[in-house]
């Protein structure tokens, strides 16, 4: 196809001073060239551009910080191109290196050639090495993302994997060439950027140049091809605004006598021949979607495809080709594959292209745009330091003694999860801690409790004061025992609070001995008393002295219990939510609800478990008879109540 090309900067003068180079060896001329850029010495190194093809902004400003759109002039651009013969262009190349300055320019350019032009626009973008740097990467991102939004097409060729390949080419000849014919035909390592960059370039032109050229015909160099492959067709695979992959691999073929012997031996296998053939043609295919690819790319993501074959046409097995054909056909994610033959008369090598167009998936695009996040956030870390030190320097100049953070403040904050994580943990290592013990407190018979009564939790019934307050006692029941739970009802919590219970992480332990200030005790007399009417279990009607409130629901068994001084009944949840439960390994009550809560009680179980909840330890109180009924009168002050069994 005929093609205008516009190299801009140092990466893309020197592109298309080599594309230039190509074009005119192979005497194809299908391409017209410029190269625009602000660096004299990089227009002047040129080899090949006539000096007319070379568009000079020299920066206006001595500081030399001018902005490449300023420099640049658009109106003197346009004048030059179409001064030049652009009548029968196919399509517009724009080659330039992303990371670099003077492709700045390419949008006001791309946008005044989309005025005067109708033909397709396409960009040839290289990538940057990794070794340049994070900014020159992050900027190669940005610079993508404009070009793919201005231009049909961006052919992408990755400095990085080439400079690798080069690298690695050069470290294998340079270990294989050690004798003395070897260093004579050594061949260069590109060890210095201008090397570096021209066989760089090389590779591009070689890629591209072959590409632009398919279609085109010389009368001395060409044959007539078997599968013509148009310029109209090469358009079409890659105009689409997507990214686009040119894979080239070439074979020399084998020449001089060695080949003439060859020869001989594959006419008499003629048919081993062919199948060597196209076992080349079928290789080269491998190796050019796979190794000599211009970016590495994930050949099913593609959308179109392009299979070109070259070379003498003796040589151009058709079977290869076609198998080919159909490995990429399948392959590809979209339906558009094109192919073609290009046969060359005088050449001893046997090329292949396949172009690759609207691919989705290319890691080094995505590895230069991570790399853009991660540069980005790094500036943004950067100007938040240099804020920061600022404004410590105007401060200490205003003399303002900067905070210092507050070790135990710092402690005390917490966020909701970490508090109730450390309250979890301070609980677990703790369990019995003065807060712990300040929220339950249960009036007991030390009876100077009242007043530290949390209010917070209602553990007690809604019987009237004075009825609380009153002694309860409950006759004893016939031969029954009085079970005083003075000083040896132990309730205590030895396991840690259940995590969501209502008393939060607060622990709740009440020695066993002796009533404390902030522990429960029940100062019980249990003695010989009548079971209640009511209740399920088969007990004796309880009657409860003076002042006692009859359990409504609930029904004990056995003796007779005094709760102590102005003790009031739990609420029926009250203790489970707590986690409250008896001491003196008592067994487990079979009753889920309290077995679960570590609550220990002799005697009959009763079946409902609000009042039994009490975690009353029942004693054998028998002996202990008479002392209770002498302390009747004291039960009758104390309030206590008297549970029947
Ligand atoms: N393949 C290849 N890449 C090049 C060449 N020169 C530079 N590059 C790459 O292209 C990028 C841009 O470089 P240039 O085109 O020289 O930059 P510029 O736009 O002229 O402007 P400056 O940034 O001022 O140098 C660089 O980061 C290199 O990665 C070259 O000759 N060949």
């Amino acid at each position: 196809m005929r093609v205008l090309t516009i190299g801009l900067g140092g990466a893309g003068s020197r592109v298309v001073d080599q594309l230039y180079d190509h074009d005119r060896r192979s005497k194809v001329y299908c391409m017209s060239a410029v190269a625009i850029d602000i660096d004299p010495n990089s227009l002047l190194q040129l080899r090949h551009l006539p000096n007319p093809a070379r568009i000079f902004f020299p920066r206006v400003d001595i500081s030399g910080r001018a902005h490449v759109t300023d420099v640049i002039d658009i109106e003197e651009v346009m004048t030059r191109l179409q001064s030049m013969d652009t009548m029968e262009i196919d399509a517009i190349l724009f080659c330039c290196g992303l990371g670099g300055s003077v492709i700045d320019i390419a949008p006001p350019i791309i946008a005044e050639i989309r005025k005067s032009y109708v033909e397709p626009i396409f960009a040839l973008a290289i990538l940057p090495c990794l070794e340049e740097g994070k900014r020159v990467s992050a900027k190669a991102a940005d610079d993508l993302e404009v070009l793919q939004e201005l231009v049909d097409a961006v052919i992408l060729f990755d400095n990085e994997t080439w400079s690798q390949k080069i690298k690695a080419a050069a470290a294998a000849a340079e270990a294989e060439n050690t004798g003395v014919m070897g260093q004579l035909r050594q061949i260069p390592i590109g060890s210095d950027p201008r090397t570096h960059y021209s066989m760089l370039n090389e590779r591009i032109a070689r890629q591209i140049g072959l590409l632009l050229r398919a279609g085109e015909f010389n009368e001395s160099g060409l044959d007539v091809a078997e599968v013509v492959l148009d310029a109209g067709e090469v358009l079409n695979t890659l105009k689409g605004n997507g990214f686009v992959a040119v894979g080239y691999a070439t074979e020399r073929l084998p020449t001089g006598w060695l080949n003439i012997f060859h020869r001989r031996q594959s006419l008499k296998d003629f048919i081993q021949g062919s199948q060597e053939k196209a076992a080349r043609i079928i290789s080269l295919a491998k190796k050019a979607v796979y190794e000599d690819v211009s970016v590495p790319c994930d050949l099913t993501s593609a959308d179109k495809a392009l299979v070109l074959i070259a070379g003498p046409s003796a040589e151009l097995s058709m079977k290869g080709f076609q198998t080919v054909r159909k490995w990429i056909d399948r392959s590809i994610a979209g339906l558009e594959m094109r192919s073609g033959d290009y046969p060359v008369k005088n050449t001893s090598f046997v090329g292949i292209i396949i172009v690759l167009s609207g691919i989705s998936n290319i890691p080094r695009v995505e590895e230069i745009q991570d790399i853009r996040t991660e540069y980005q956030l790094e500036c943004e870390e950067e100007r938040l330091r240099a804020e920061e030190e600022v404004r410590l320097c105007e401060e200490e100049a205003a003399g303002i003694v900067p905070e210092v953070p507050d070790d135990e403040g710092a402690r005390d904050f917490a966020s909701p999860l970490e508090s109730a994580y450390l309250e979890e943990i301070g609980y677990m290592v703790e369990p019995t801690t003065p807060e712990k013990d300040e929220m339950i407190a249960l009036p007991g018979n030390g009876g100077s409790d009242q007043k530290r009564r949390d209010d917070t939790i209602d553990m007690l019934p809604k019987a009237e004061k004075k009825q609380d307050e009153d002694p309860v006692v409950l006759p004893p029941k016939q031969g029954g025992r009085e079970i005083d739970l003075t000083g040896s009802a132990s309730i205590t919590s030895s396991v840690p609070a259940p995590k969501n219970a209502t008393f939060g992480l607060k622990g709740i332990n009440i020695e066993k001995t002796g009533p404390k200030d902030d522990a429960v005790s029940y100062s019980t007399a249990l003695k010989p008393v009548q079971r209640p009417k009511e209740g399920s279990l088969s007990a004796d009607a309880g009657t409860p002295d003076r002042g006692i409130q009859r359990p409504k629901e609930g029904v004990f068994t056995g003796d007779h219990v005094t709760l102590g001084h102005g003790i009031q009944r739990p609420k029926d949840n009250l203790f489970d939510e707590a986690g409250l439960h008896m001491r003196e390994g008592m067994p487990l009550p079979k009753d889920g609800s309290l077995g679960q809560k570590g609550f220990a009680r002799s005697g009959p179980r009763p079946k409902e478990v609000g009042p039994s909840r009490g975690r009353l330890e029942v004693i054998d109180t028998a002996a202990r008879q008479k002392s209770s009924e002498e302390k009747k009168t004291d039960d009758d002050t104390d309030g206590g109540i008297t549970w029947i069994q």
